[in-house]
């Protein structure tokens, strides 16, 4: 039986939802945590003054004790506790681009990781600390909507935040209707009360109808240019970044590398961690209306067969669903609520049951009133799909204006949807969805949306068609590459070697493409020098490439110098990788700036994946497997300036329209 559901005990208030029914904590009382609170109140402040980081670290004179997370006092402290570091973090990382911050000291690292682990959450910003932990009202008095809420926390002090903000937490809360009739909702499916779940159906569909109107009020004070350049950036996690200047992720100093010899560099990077960065895919309350409804998600990118095939048998098949991934960034209790909801609910069945053909046409004839509350019900379950849909529609059309279109102006958009960038789509494993429905509470006022003008209407938006650029532009003098260079195994039978230094073939997206080995491993070290050496070389004399530790930049020349580039990660693939070729020696030795590296025939790495900056091109080369990518702002989200995402988003609005029943 269905019947012990319960919201309490997922944390879920009836008259909140997944925010707290309790206003987030302000403040921390004890004032042993005042070097906190002090860092959050004048965050902006300190980033203005690009002083943020001289004040947490040590080595430039500041200090932040790592102080210990016992003398907070309840729940609401613990949260607040973990957002405000949360925003530190991510400031402390990203506020200077140019510079981006490899590991987070001890001060930040230890209690965050800590609280992560008691809030069941990841140390990184998510939507529970930037959304759920982060309002407060106006009036305390008022009512909990948009007329009298803000946000007690942004990296930037601006409005545009806070409204991406608040509009996120405004879709969380206009859906609390259906989250106070689950309950009744599953009880009238386990006694089979089709009058009552048709009144769950009626509810839900009043609440999604104002949906998409309510998100589009996201373009009256959230700026796309403004999310695009600024907001976005603080957001961003650490996976994914080899392009941003995070090739193995962040080390959480005083938690990772305690006992690890400084200068075991292989252990330290096999230590960094690898989070996503903030994201309204992290919002439960978009989950919980697939789940009720019983529509299907599957792995990212995968044909349509395969991908129905996963839903049903191979596990491994399964892995790849971005939207699942996305629980582990949400709060235990909020997880669990899906996951049990999953199993608990089947709406989907019950309708789909009640409403088959078959059954519809006998009724018709024997008791019409029943046939016709039947009918009702599968109508309006397709409403309440379609609905859905229609979000999900709005949201990537926001999502090509807020992304897509800003990365394109800003010359960071690169596209063709055969990216060979992993998306960041594909992991975790497919949610076992069925449904459910019940006597629903009245609509709550609060948070409606007001009348908007219609999307289309709004000047400048972008259609995706238009979004899309050509993807053979040609790098014009003064474009920037930056190269990271990834390595993995791939098996033998698949690295056949071109025959020409460039082909061009792009790793499917499904590819895993793990973080490099360390950096002095012989065939890293061997490869990097030979990039640097055959970029000295291939790309002349003026070219004076700056190396850092994995990467450089390249002043791009002409019109071949992308060629160029992968037919310098082509030949020095081969010469480090193929030691048995005709033309090497089966140990080779290169020697570069005085240092000598020897390749490992033995090792395991047998392919590179580079990761190039360029405003306009992106090209996949596998040699035999060479990958030469699009550096964007925050790859989770920009992937492709946004492409991927958009793909990604396209195939959840199609799976949605799949759930519509015949
Ligand atoms: C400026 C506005 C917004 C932008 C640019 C934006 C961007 C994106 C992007 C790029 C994704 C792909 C996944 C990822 O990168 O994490 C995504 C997913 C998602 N976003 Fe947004 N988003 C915006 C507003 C919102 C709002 C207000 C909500 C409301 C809850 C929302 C809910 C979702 C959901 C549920 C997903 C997962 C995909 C789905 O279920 O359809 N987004 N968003």
């Amino acid at each position: 039986m269905s019947s012990a559901f319960r919201l309490e005990d997922y944390d879920v208030s009836p008259i909140t939802g997944f925010l707290p029914e309790q206003e987030p904590a302000r403040r921390l009382a004890d004032s042993y945590y005042t070097p906190w609170l002090v860092l959050n109140e004048d965050l902006q402040a300190l980033q203005l003054t690009g002083t943020l980081r001289a004040r947490v670290e040590e080595e430039k004179g500041g200090h932040l004790p790592v102080l210990s997370i016992d003398r907070l006092i309840d729940e609401r402290e613990r949260r607040w506790a973990y957002t405000i570091l949360g925003f530190l973090a991510h400031t402390y990382v990203w506020c200077d681009r140019q510079h981006v911050k490899t590991s987070l000291p001890a001060g930040i690292a230890v209690p965050w990781v800590q609280l992560a682990h008691a809030l069941e959450l990841q140390p990184v910003v998510s939507c529970a600390s930037v959304v759920l932990w982060n309002w407060r009202k106006l009036d305390p008095q008022g009512p909990l909507d948009l007329t009298n809420v803000t946000s007690l926390q942004t990296f930037t002090g601006s409005t545009d935040e806070t409204w991406f903000y608040l509009i996120t937490a405004a879709v969380e809360a206009h859906a609390i209707p259906i989250l106070r009739a689950i309950p009744a909702m599953l009880t009238a499916i386990d006694t089979q009360d089709t009058r009552a779940v048709l009144a769950f159906l009626h509810e839900m569909r009043g609440v999604l109808a104002d949906l998409p109107a309510l998100l589009n009020r996201m373009y009256e004070h959230c700026d796309p240019h403004m999310f695009y350049t600024k907001i976005h950036a603080f957001l961003t996690g650490w996976s994914n970044q080899a392009a941003t200047g995070l090739p193995h992720g962040l080390l959480y100093k005083g938690v990772d590398d305690v006992g690890v010899d400084p200068n075991d560099h292989a252990t330290l990077i096999a230590r960094h961690r690898t989070h996503a960065g903030g994201s309204a895919a992290q919002s439960s309350i978009v989950q919980v209306l697939d789940i009720v409804l019983g529509i299907q998600h599957y792995p990212t990118g995968q044909p349509r067969d395969q991908r129905s095939i996963a839903s049903q048998n191979d596990p491994d098949l399964r892995r790849g669903n971005y939207l699942v991934a996305m629980r582990a960034y949400m709060p235990g209790p909020h997880r669990r609520f899906l996951e049990d909801l999953g199993r608990q609910c089947h709406l989907r069945a019950f309708v789909q049951d009640q409403g088959a053909p078959e059954i519809l046409a006998t009724l018709r004839r024997t008791d019409t009133d029943e046939a016709c509350l039947r009918e009702d019900m599968l109508t309006t379950y397709n409403d309440c799909v379609g609905h859905v849909r229609r979000f999900r529609d709005a949201h990537i059309q926001m999502v090509t204006r807020y992304v897509v279109s800003p990365a394109r102006k800003s010359g960071t958009a690169t596209v063709t949807n055969s990216t060979a960038l992993p998306t960041p789509y594909s992991h975790g494993e497919r949610p076992r969805q069925n449904m459910t429905a019940a006597p629903v509470a009245s609509h709550d006022p609060a948070w409606t949306p007001k009348a908007t003008p219609p999307v289309d209407s709004i000047p400048s938006t972008p259609t995706e068609k238009s979004a899309q650029v050509s993807p053979h532009l040609p790098p014009t003098a003064g474009d920037e590459f930056f190269l990271s260079v990834r390595t993995r195994t791939i098996p033998t039978s698949q690295t056949s070697i071109p025959s020409s230094s460039a082909s061009t073939v792009a790793p499917s997206e499904s590819e895993d493409w793990p973080v490099s080995p360390p950096l002095d491993s012989p065939v890293s070290r061997f490869s990097l020098s030979g990039l640097r050496r055959a970029a000295a070389t291939w790309i002349s004399a003026k070219a004076s490439p700056t190396f850092e530790t994995d990467s450089f930049t390249l002043p791009a020349r002409n019109a071949s110098t992308t060629t160029t580039i992968n037919a310098i990660a082509a030949s020095t693939f081969m010469g480090a990788m193929t030691p048995q070729s005709e033309n090497r020696p089966s140990s080779r030795r290169a020697s570069e700036g005085g240092e000598t590296a020897v390749s490992d025939p033995s090792s395991p790495v047998n392919s590179l994946l580079v990761v190039a900056d360029q405003p306009q091109q992106q090209q996949a080369v596998k040699s035999p497997a060479v990958a030469v990518m699009p550096r964007t702002g925050r790859q989770e989200l920009l992937g492709s300036g946004g492409t991927s995402a958009i793909k990604f988003l396209k195939q959840v609005r199609d799976e949605t329209t799949e759930g519509l029943l015949h």
